[in-house]
């Protein structure tokens, strides 16, 4: 079993209420909100006003991942636009801590996101003091990429660390992800599931986030 976060990029921009309202009559946990700059990613998503429109509909709380640079500037602005979690990049937050306290003292739920390439090592100072760490399963930028084989064994030495050390992380993946490979990723201790391509391009979506629910 795992908690799904249907990514809102994969949505239809145009019925972006209707789509919100599809995922809070489903089983989803959260909405997943995909902010790109164009400067820390290759592409550009949407900003501010969209992340609040979004919220003015959702009755899931909102799972902000920002792949953006020096996301310190932008941090109270999307908690002020309905950030329940606010997830930045650890290549991106040369004062991790720093942000982490920020966000915390914002009220929201502080996360830690890692590129296929960064090990999970780098974030072992810093695991006792974060509600969620996201792996990406894609290199981050856009939807509708192949899942990198490899974020298995990330997951693996993650879930290690928290049992090891019995950190109260919970571990999110994020890329490519659906129904072939959500047993196994839960399996090795993935606790959310973001899904955006496979939720909005399967017939059923309501149905599809039941069964990844689960796995
Ligand atoms: O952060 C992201 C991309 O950078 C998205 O959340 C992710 O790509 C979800 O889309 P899909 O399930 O289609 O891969
Ligand atoms: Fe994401």
């Amino acid at each position: 079993m795992a908690e799904i976060a249907p990514s809102i990029l994969a949505a239809d921009f145009a019925n972006l209420q209707r789509d919100v309202e599809m995922i809070n009559s489903s089983s989803a946990g959260y909405i997943h909100v995909d902010i790109m700059d164009g400067m820390f990613v290759p592409n550009i998503s949407f900003g501010l006003p969209v992340c609040e429109a979004i919220h003015r509909h959702a009755q899931k709380p909102l799972d902000v991942h920002l792949m953006i640079e020096q996301p310190d500037r932008y941090l109270e602005a999307f908690r002020n636009a309905g950030a329940s979690g606010l997830t930045v990049h650890y290549e991106a937050c040369p004062h991790l801590h720093r942000t982490i306290q920020h966000i915390k003292e914002l009220g929201a739920e502080p996360g830690v996101a890692l590129n296929p390439h960064t090990p999970v090592e780098v974030l072992s100072e810093i695991m006792g003091d974060v509600s969620l760490i996201l792996i990406m399963s894609v290199n981050p930028g856009f939807g509708g990429q192949k899942f990198i084989e490899n974020t298995y064994r990330k997951i693996a030495t993650l879930d290690g660390y928290r049992k090891k050390f019995g950190y109260n992380f919970k571990i999110e993946v994020d890329g490519g992800v659906n129904l072939n490979n959500a047993p196994r990723l839960v399996r090795e201790g993935v606790d959310i599931l973001v899904a955006g391509s496979f939720v909005f391009t399967s017939p059923d979506p309501v149905q599809t986030i039941a069964e990844l629910g689960n796995s």
